[in-house]
């Protein structure tokens, strides 16, 4: 507190795949009055501008060429957040199975990295009262002096029913080996890879109900603000 104005805080929440980040990011922000960022969406946004301009997406160095190219803009409201590249709303288009196969590759290549992680100091450092930023390697590298780190697992079985209930009953197996592939990827690649922090703390949400981790994160924030 300086002059009786709170201080932003700023929360990272990392994790693999289908742990809970996205949901348990929203609704602890919306709850304490934050705003939110949503990582994986602005990888997935300029991997949809690479696939809908042409780009070879196994070509590392045309996709660096072209890193700087797309306008990717991100709303922050955590009950709507949204996502433009170029003035186009990619909210739908970023969530089709084309993108989320070519993600990983996109997101590996360094130029790429070095764009959004820009994007996201910039979105964090303009936060009046502080922030949820959801990610892969946000405690470690984007935000590694945020006031909170938290670091979200669950079992591959947990994941996998988690998304084929989202997918409409896709099924189970297939879903489980997909994960497993994009985890193993996204925590392979030489530039931040998905990894936990080593200040984070580490909560297994495979037996916890949504609410119940919801619950956890709003306490740890707010025992972070009170100093404890
Ligand atoms: N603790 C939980 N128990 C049951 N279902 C959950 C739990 N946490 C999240 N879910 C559900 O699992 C699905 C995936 O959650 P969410 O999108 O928040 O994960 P994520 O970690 O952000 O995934 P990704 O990184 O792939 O975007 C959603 O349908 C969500 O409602
Ligand atoms: N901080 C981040 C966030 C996301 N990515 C990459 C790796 C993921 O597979 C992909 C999509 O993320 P999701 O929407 O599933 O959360 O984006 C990353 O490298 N770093």
């Amino acid at each position: 507190m300086e002059n009786g104005v709170a201080k932003p805080v700023i929360v990272a929440i990392d994790g693999p795949s289908g742990t809970g980040k996205s949901s348990t990011s929203k609704a602890v922000a919306a709850q304490l009055g934050l705003s939110y960022l949503d990582t994986g969406a602005q990888y997935r946004a300029i991997t949809w501008w690479m696939v809908t301009n042409g780009i070879d997406t196994a070509d590392p160095s045309a996709i660096a060429a072209a890193a700087a190219k797309p306008d990717i803009l991100s709303g922050t409201e955590p009950t709507a957040p949204t996502i433009t590249v170029d003035g186009v709303d990619v909210s739908g288009p970023i969530r089709e199975q084309d993108v989320t196969s070519k993600v990983s590759a996109v997101s590996a290549v360094p130029e790429v990295r070095a764009r959004i992680t820009d994007l996201q100091r910039a979105i964090a450092a303009s936060a009046v009262t502080g922030i949820v930023v959801e990610g892969r390697d946000i405690g470690t590298t984007v935000l590694p002096d945020a006031d909170l780190k938290i670091f979200l697992t669950a079992s591959p079985e947990a994941r996998a029913a988690r998304r084929s209930g989202e997918l409409k009953g896709a099924d189970l197996h297939t879903t489980r080996e997909a994960l497993i592939k994009r985890d193993a990827a996204d925590s392979s690649r030489k530039t931040s890879p998905l990894a936990k922090a080593d200040d984070a703390v580490e909560v297994d949400t495979t037996d916890l109900t949504l609410q119940q981790v919801i619950e956890c994160v709003v306490t740890l924030v707010e025992e972070k603000r009170a100093g404890k």
